[in-house]
């Protein structure tokens, strides 16, 4: 407890996420994960990597109140994940896939969060305008989704995520569907959208190059059961340009994150034979 007299500068800030022992066994006795602490800071940018079934999207989903914890508990700014409105903060979930309704415009699909909480529909139609702003698609609000490519899709979904003007915003291999040259341009946007919005974000990805290029911290898991076994800091500066991907500095943390997962999955063998 922080005594009264404490100016509020020097206290400790809140964070955003915390995860107490946090553990995951699903009905068919699958352990997904084994009990997990994290602590997250405000504007943070943490990538959870590690080998398939480690149970990243298992932990995003419990941040998000998705799927319930089976021990352990979650906090978001000191609150329990389904009381997260009385922080007077919100989030918002990314999907791997963009999950648009496909006969709807671009327009009424990012709307649909806002149409969902019965915000009227003037003020709706302004944040949609401003969401899809900032995804780079303002003139495309009229099209119908199957006229868009991939990487356009995938803006939809994140302007969709961003419309309700989230604190925290959970994103689940966002663009592991797309190309190369199309993922690293996303990547950039969404860098410059986590800072402009002063976001906090919590990316799960399979990509190393990808893991360093975006993340303060990096969260590595292993699998069977799913538990975190190391943590790096990408104590870089940024803005990242493309100059960074090619950098010695950026070649150091991708080996680094190379080994880890490497041990990683090694670790996951070893406890399957
Ligand atoms: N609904 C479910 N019922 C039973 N087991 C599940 C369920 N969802 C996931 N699992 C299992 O839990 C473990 C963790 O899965 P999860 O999808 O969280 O891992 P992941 O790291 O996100 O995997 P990937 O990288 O392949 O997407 C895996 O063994 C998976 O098969």
């Amino acid at each position: 407890m922080i005594p009264a007299h404490v100016p509020a500068a020097v206290q400790a800030p809140v964070p955003a996420v915390e995860v107490l022992s946090v553990e995951k066994t699903y009905p068919n006795g699958t352990q997904a994960l084994l009990p997990v602490d994290l602590r997250i800071e405000e504007g943070e940018f943490v990538t959870l990597l590690g080998p398939s079934g480690c149970g990243k999207s298992t932990l995003l989903k419990m941040v998000a109140g998705l799927l319930e914890p089976t021990d352990g508990r979650l906090h978001l700014w000191r609150k329990p994940v389904d009381q997260l409105e009385a922080s007077g903060k919100k989030m918002a979930f990314v999907f791997q896939s963009p999950t648009l309704m496909p006969w709807a415009s671009v327009q009424a699909n990012v709307r649909l969060p806002l149409d969902l909480a019965g915000m009227p529909k003037a003020q709706a139609n302004a944040q949609v305008e401003e969401a899809l702003a900032l995804v780079g698609l303002p003139k495309f609000a009229g099209d119908l989704p199957r006229s868009l490519s991939g990487g356009m899709q995938m803006r939809v979904s994140i302007a969709r995520g961003l419309v309700t003007q989230p604190d925290l915003l959970l994103m689940d291999e966002p663009f592991g569907a797309l190309d190369e040259i199309t993922r690293h341009k996303l990547d950039a946007e969404l860098l410059d959208l986590w800072r402009k919005k002063k976001l906090t974000v919590i990316f799960v990805t399979h990509s190393i190059h990808e893991a360093v290029f975006l993340s303060t911290r990096v969260v590595m898991m292993a699998a069977r059961p799913g538990r975190v076994v190391e943590e790096f800091r990408i104590d870089e500066p940024y803005p990242r340009t493309p100059d960074f991907l090619v950098s010695p500095q950026f070649s150091r943390h991708a080996k680094q994150l190379q080994d880890s997962l490497l041990r990683a999955s090694q670790s996951t063998e070893e406890v399957q034979t």
